[in-house]
């Protein structure tokens, strides 16, 4: 198997079992060698059909100078499974070293090495759950995802043999690009649910979107827990994120396969804003505009909504929202009617970490 590897990232952090760690920043190093089969990337010379290393590294760190760990066994498990989110990524080996560990004779480097293949609940799952309950919800997760995965792929192709037939003269529009070469393009999608243990629907619906040929998901944003946004009082309370996904799918194709996503988690379409076990909205994409009401783009309402802005900006501090109501999201986001009803729940909830959600 082909290899690729990151060696010497370097961050600080507060992880260690002393008192004094918790509070005081100190380097970690961390190298990771990724078992990822190059072949695909080598003949398309694509970047969605391997792993963006770029990534992994903004992962690591983003790990180290993130929530307290006492031991760098934890440290490593984490980025073992923050890494494997990356489906190109078969089998990861961590190594994470704390040269300035405190031992009080003289030494070198201290460090932990772990190797962990790909398994959907290795990431699905925080390791906190009781094992019982642990695996049954993993050997759930596992076979809902791959009826996901299946039913994904069956409803994609039919759907692009289905309009190549229909669309073969159409003119290319908004990266529907029929005639050219297939394209990668950059999209921003908004997630969320208010029925059911929404936070791992989310979670899982991030692996079905990432596991689509061609799709490869590039930030995951923290996850909120938001008011409902022009619903009757009394609706349940939503949890929201979003994600940015690298894709060589046009936005028609991409909106058709959420759409196949939200029906394998039960998403029922019988009325408009009505209580939903997941959404998934295109909101930007290649900062197109397009007036289609099949395909709105960007999505018309996300400048008026915090469920969708505020964890837009927590991952991309400078997201540009084009169109009618362009602006800075960071400008937009204050104007919101709902700019105080969106709390933010965690950092770190797709690593299966974050507080309990009823
Ligand atoms: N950018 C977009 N993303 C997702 N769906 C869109 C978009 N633009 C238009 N649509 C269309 O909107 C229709 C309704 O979508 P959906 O059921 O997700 O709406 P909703 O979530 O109830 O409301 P809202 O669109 O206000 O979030 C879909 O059938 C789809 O064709
Ligand atoms: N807080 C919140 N409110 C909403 C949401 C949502 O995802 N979050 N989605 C809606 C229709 O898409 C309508 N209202």
């Amino acid at each position: 198997m082909d290899s690729i590897q990151l060696t010497g990232i370097r961050a600080e952090g507060t992880h260690g079992v002393l008192e004094d760690e918790h509070s005081t920043a100190q380097p970690f190093v961390v190298d990771v060698v990724m078992q990822v089969d190059t072949r695909l990337a080598a003949t398309t010379d694509n970047i969605t059909d391997t792993v963006d290393y770029g990534q992994i590294a903004n992962r690591i760190v983003h790990i180290i100078e993130g929530e307290h760990v006492d031991l760098i066994e934890t440290l490593a498990q984490r980025i073992a499974n923050a890494i494997l989110q990356s489906h190109a990524v078969q089998q990861v080996t961590v190594t994470v070293h704390k040269p300035q560990a405190p031992i009080t004779v003289p030494f070198d480097d201290v460090s932990v090495t772990i190797t962990r293949a790909q398994e959907i609940e290795s990431w699905l799952l925080s390791g906190q759950t009781e094992p019982s309950i642990a695996s049954k919800v993993s050997s759930l997760a596992h076979e809902q995802q791959n009826a996901t995965l299946q039913s994904t792929q069956r409803s994609l192709s039919e759907h692009i043999s289905h309009t190549a037939h229909a669309e073969h003269t159409e003119r290319a529009e908004y990266g529907n690009e029929r005639n050219a070469e297939p394209s990668m393009h950059h999209a921003v999608i908004a997630l969320g649910g208010n029925i059911g243990n929404v936070e791992q629907t989310l979670r899982s619906a991030i692996v079905s979107i990432d596991s689509i040929p061609g799709n490869q998901i590039s930030g995951i944003s923290p996850l909120y827990r938001t008011q409902p946004w022009g619903m009757p009082d009394g609706t349940p309370e939503f949890y929201n994120a979003v994600v940015q996904l690298d894709t060589m799918l046009d936005a028609r194709t991409l909106l058709h396969t959420l759409q196949t996503i939200e029906a394998t988690f039960g998403r029922r379409r019988d009325k408009h804003w009505s209580n939903r076990t997941l959404d998934l909205d295109i909101i930007d994409f290649d900062h197109t505009t397009n007036s289609d009401p099949m395909l709105s783009l960007p999505h018309p309402r996300a400048w008026q909504r915090a469920f969708v802005l505020a964890p837009w900006l927590a991952l991309d501090p400078d997201a540009q929202l084009v169109g009618a109501h362009s602006g800075a999201v960071a400008e937009l986001l204050p104007n919101t009617p709902d700019a105080h009803a969106v709390t933010l729940v965690s950092q770190s909830w797709i690593l299966g970490d974050s507080a309990h959600i009823d």
